[in-house]
Order: C-alpha cells, then sequence, then structure tokens
C-alpha cells in the first residue's frame, strides 16, 4: 500500500488529496479509484502527469516524487465557457430570437457544453451524445430534480409523479410503474381502431376545405388532430374538433397550449420572475388550477370498459382509455394508483401526448412539400403495398412500410420538437473534456443539436431518409439520436406517439396531394416550449390518380 497526492491539472498544486493505492491494483482500477475521489464522471478518460511527463503505470504514480496532476482526456479541469452576458439581462437577448440558431452558434464556437445565464437562471446545454447519455442515467451524479433553474420549474408539481416531478419521490416511483403499461407496445396496438377512426373523420373537414379551394395553417389543424386522439386515449372525451372546418379547439386544449407558452415565458428568465403576483406568472398558475378543476370532471365523465379492478397488464389491454384504466389497474400487491396522483398524471398523459405529436405531425408535412421526391416515395410506397381507403392500418401492415419509418425517423432528426430534457447535477462533478459542474446545475441534453452535430452525422443539414441504410447510422455512437430521450425519465408514450403517426400518415398521404401556399420562410416559435413551425399553410387536393404499381410501372422489354 502506497499513499500518494493527487490534485486536479488546472487547480492548485497545493490543494491535493492523499490517496491509498493497494499495490494489487491495475492500471484501470487507479482510474476508477482516484475518479471517486474527485467526482470524475467518467473514468476511462483519467490520465496522471508529474512535472509534464504522462505516467502509465500504477508503479510511477505511486513512486511519483510529488503530487500527481490529474488529467481529463488529456485536458486541465476547466469551467463550461459561455458568452459573457449584459448586466441583469445575461444571454436572454442574444439567445432568445432564435435559441435555435444562437445555440448552434455558441456550439460552434464554445464546444460541447455551454453556459448561458438568462435573467438569473444559468443552464448548461450539450450537443455531446457522451455527456448527454451520463446526464439521463439517473446516477450517483444526475437525477431529474426540478430544480430554481430547471425549465419545468414554474410548472412544478409533485403529485403529477411523471414530467413535472422529481425522480427521487415516491410520487414518480408509483406513477411510474402504474402508467408505462398502459401505453406499452401491446397497449398501444389496441388503440389502432380508434387511431384510425380519428384521422378518417378528420378526412371530413380537409376534404370540405379542399372542396372551398383553401390552404389552411398546418399546426393549427395538427394541434386538433393530435389532441383528438390524444383525448381518447387519455381521457374518453370527443374533443369534438373535425364537426367542421372552423370547430375551435376545446378549452382544455387551448389552456394546455396556453400553459406551455407562459412557462416558456416564466422559465427563459430567472426564478425571481415566476414567483410575481401578476402578469405571465400569475396567469400561470390560474390556467393551471382551471386545467385540474376541467380534468377532475372529465375523470368522472369518462367511459368505462367495467367495473372490476385488473392486475395491470390486462387492464392496459381492456381499458378503453387511460382513466378507466387508472381507476381499474391494481399492482402485485393489490394498491392503486392513488387518487392524488391521478388527475396530474391524467394531465400530464395528455399535454405531454398532444403537444408534442402535433409539432411532429407539423413537421411531417412540412417535409412532404419543402424535401423534393418524399410525397411520391411515401406514396409509392402505399401503392406498391396494395393500400387503399378501406385498408386497415393494424401494426403487422405499417410495420412493412419502411420508407415511411426512415422519414419518421429523419424527421425526428432534422426537427425534433422536443427541447426541454434537463436533469440536476447530485454533487459537483467532472464530466468528459474536464468540465466542471458545480451541485444543482441543471444540465439540457439540447436534442436539436445533437441530431445536427456534424461530428455525429454527415451533412446534418441534408433530409435524407435513405442515411437510417448506411453503416454510418447504423453504427452510430450512443446517444447520437435520442429523439425521446434516454434513461428512466425518457418518454413512456413513444409508442402511442409512432403507432399514431404511422396510422395517420398513409391515410393523409394516399388521400392528399399536398403542396405549399405561398413561399415565405417557415418559423418557429422562440417562445413555445417545443420547436413547431408557426406559419406553414398548405393545400390538401383529393388525388384523383395514384402512381401505378412500381414492379408493374417498369416498361416491359418489347415496348
Ligand atoms: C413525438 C412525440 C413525442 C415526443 C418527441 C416526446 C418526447 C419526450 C421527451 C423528450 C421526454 C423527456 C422529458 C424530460 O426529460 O423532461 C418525454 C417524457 C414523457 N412523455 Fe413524451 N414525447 C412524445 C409523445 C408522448 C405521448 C404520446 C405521451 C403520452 C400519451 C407522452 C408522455 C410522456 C410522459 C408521461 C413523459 C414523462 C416521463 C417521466 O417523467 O418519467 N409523450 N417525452
Amino acid at each position: 500500500m502506497a499513499i500518494q497526492q493527487f490534485y486536479l491539472l488546472g487547480e492548485s498544486e497545493t490543494a491535493t488529496t492523499a490517496i491509498d493505492i493497494d499495490s494489487n491494483l491495475d492500471f484501470d482500477g487507479l482510474r476508477h479509484l482516484v475518479a471517486s475521489y474527485f467526482a470524475i464522471v467518467e473514468p476511462n478518460g483519467v490520465g496522471f502527469q508529474f512535472q509534464e511527463n504522462a505516467l502509465q503505470e500504477v508503479s510511477d504514480v505511486s513512486s511519483a516524487a510529488g503530487p500527481v496532476a490529474i488529467s481529463i482526456d488529456g485536458h486541465a479541469v476547466r469551467e463550461v465557457p459561455g458568452p459573457k452576458g449584459l448586466p441583469y439581462l445575461g444571454n436572454f437577448l442574444e439567445i432568445y430570437p432564435d435559441h435555435l440558431g444562437n445555440h448552434q452558434r455558441l456550439f460552434e464556437h464554445y464546444g460541447p457544453i455551454i453556459k448561458t445565464v438568462n435573467m438569473g437562471r444559468a443552464v448548461y446545454q450539450t450537443n455531446d451524445p457522451e455527456i448527454a447519455t451520463i446526464a439521463f442515467a439517473e446516477s450517483d451524479f444526475f437525477t431529474k430534480k426540478i430544480n430554481e433553474d430547471h425549465p419545468l420549474y414554474a410548472l412544478k408539481t409533485p403529485a403529477a409523479g411523471v414530467f413535472l416531478g422529481d425522480t427521487e419521490t415516491e410520487e414518480w416511483k408509483i406513477a411510474h410503474k402504474f402508467l408505462p403499461p398502459a401505453l406499452g407496445p401491446k397497449a398501444v396496438r389496441h388503440y389502432a381502431p380508434t387511431m384510425q377512426k380519428t384521422v378518417e373523420d378528420a378526412t371530413k373537414v380537409f376534404d370540405e376545405l379542399d372542396k372551398q379551394g383553401e390552404a389552411w395553417n398546418v399546426y393549427q389543424y395538427m394541434i386538433k388532430l393530435g389532441s383528438q386522439a390524444v383525448g381518447k386515449l387519455t381521457l374518453g372525451i370527443d374533443f369534438n374538433h373535425f364537426a367542421s372546418p372552423d370547430t375551435h379547439l376545446h378549452e382544455m386544449i387551448l389552456l394546455i397550449a396556453e400553459v406551455l407558452s407562459l412557462n416558456k415565458k416564466v422559465s427563459s428568465k430567472g426564478s425571481w420572475y415566476s414567483n410575481l403576483p401578476f402578469g405571465d406568472p400569475k396567469r400561470l398558475k390560474d390556467v393551471k388550477l382551471r386545467i385540474e378543476e376541467m380534468i377532475e370532471e372529465s375523470i368522472q365523465a369518462a367511459a368505462r370498459g367495467g367495473v372490476e379492478d385488473l392486475p395491470l397488464q390486462d387492464a392496459a389491454l381492456k381499458a378503453s382509455n387511460m382513466v378507466d384504466y387508472a381507476i381499474r389497474a391494481t399492482d402485485n400487491k393489490g394498491e392503486k394508483l392513488p387518487k392524488s396522483s391521478i388527475v396530474w398524471a391524467l394531465i400530464v398523459a395528455t399535454g405531454a401526448g398532444f403537444t408534442t405529436t402535433s409539432s411532429l405531425l407539423s413537421w411531417l408535412i412540412y417535409g412532404l412539400v419543402t424535401y423534393p421526391g418524399m410525397q411520391e416515395r411515401l406514396l409509392q410506397e402505399l401503392v406498391d403495398n396494395d393500400f387503399d381507403e378501406d385498408a386497415l392500418l393494424t401494426s403487422d401492415y405499417t410495420d412493412r412500410l419502411v420508407f415511411q419509418d426512415k422519414y419518421i425517423k429523419e424527421m425526428q432528426r432534422k426537427h425534433n420538437p422536443s427541447y426541454q430534457p434537463g436533469r440536476t447535477a447530485k454533487t459537483d462533478l467532472i464530466l468528459p473534456g474536464g468540465y466542471k459542474l458545480p451541485k444543482d446545475s441543471v444540465v439540457i441534453p439540447a436534442l436539436h443539436h445533437i441530431h445536427n452535430n456534424p461530428k455525429l452525422w454527415s451533412d446534418p443539414a441534408k433530409f435524407d431518409p435513405d442515411r437510417w441504410d448506411t453503416e454510418e447510422v447504423k453504427n452510430r455512437p450512443k446517444g447520437a439520436y435520442m429523439p425521446f430521450a434516454a434513461g428512466p425519465r425518457m418518454c413512456i408514450g413513444f409508442n402511442f406517439a409512432l403507432q399514431e403517426i404511422k396510422v395517420f400518415l398513409p391515410k393523409l398521404i394516399y388521400r392528399y396531394k399536398f403542396t405549399q401556399e405561398g413561399d415565405a420562410a417557415v418559423e418557429y416559435d422562440p417562445m413555445f416550449q417545443l420547436i413547431r413551425p408557426n406559419n406553414l399553410y398548405v393545400r390538401a387536393e383529393r388525388r384523383v390518380k395514384w402512381p401505378p404499381k412500381s414492379n408493374t410501372a417498369a416498361p416491359s422489354a418489347s415496348s
């Protein structure tokens, strides 16, 4: 056993820590040991130096004639870089007119992790898949803890458990036991006919708009469609959004969308702002209360598929909707989701469900009118798979649509709607690259920037579904593609979202030819929690003819 003094390269040589080194330890073991003393998250990056010479053997480290410096991935430890801000405002004015473009610029300038301060709120963002994966893992270093710097702070609701609550709570553990089975692949499959009916009902309105020769705002109709589908799943409610082209959004949907907009306005500034008793912060509190009231009413009114209690997995397959499920599902100890959690768990599932899917659906339509050849290839695939107006869109059928699958994947890469998955440091720690992160800092894996990082994706600005067939993409680094986040707090609704989209798209593409109305640049709203195209207008014209099947379309040798 030898005792050696260590210090972090880049910090004072006098701030040393003594560590006992067992003579049986190998080099990797030494790295792990030292990493644990200094809260270095990734031990494999640890290196040792003495008087500027690298030490490669345990014996060299233990016998060095003075304190040994620790490097991380060849670097000294360093503060996370970022632009200097203005007094009080910090970087707010520099970033918020276009947070996607400005964060991209900052990553290019400062590297894989950046720090900005917006009106007192400090946020760290990363476009590095390794750091993102570490943050998402729920470990001794990181957890989802919604503190004052977290982008969901103004919405924090511990009773919700999922999404708006901290991981290290009983509420999350219980909600996370009960909700995922209701959204698992098998459970979601039994909602396929409802999804199909939802989009078929909506076509009456798109047909009417076509007859009138009218273009329509894609996001406005996709929010109607997305929320119509999610409302039936979560609350058993028919929002009746497609009674006519002018039907307004249901009040509940308007309020949830308003909450997200208000939260973005409140959370992009310091926590002092969220405590103001007037303006946006006050409206946010009032709207939350109104939503709670409405969900309680709809729980009373929701359709029930039966009265008997059922084990979780059975309930997931038999329930008519998530209210029915939440009331009847029992765990293996015979316990149920507590009443106090039901209201907020359902609000969250509804909100998380429709805001995201409606944004993604909007981008998918954007792709049809923006990226050449996509609409034609998607349609051709349907024709080649014998699709027609009466086809039943089971998951067995949609699994055959391999180009559609790549199109959706590429859309989720290039135009991912999510922005907010923040994770909080549980202790002062050191990230790969030597970046120091203080306890309680919030790191946001910036999904858009990871998915568009040129170190991970060749020509990331190019929309290219065929890249998903390449070895480069098949062998991409872990964490390079995480549209639904990762780790224990990742999306639990992704099966539902993907199935819904895979049912909606064929129906729309087979029935209509989409063209963009006007040529205005399509913009997103930087003050909304999710990224969605704001001003995209399209015409959807009923198709009257379809291409022949590809195998019969090829000219014969004699012609
Ligand atoms: C394209 C569609 C969707 C996308 C891109 C998406 C994305 C995400 C992301 C990134 C998270 C992590 C948030 C965080 O860490 O703070 C998340 C969590 C969550 N999502 Fe989704 N989501 C989608 C659809 C849905 C649907 C349809 C539902 C439910 C019907 C749903 C329910 C949830 C819930 C409950 C959580 C919280 C899980 C937890 O806290 O443990 N999502 N989603």
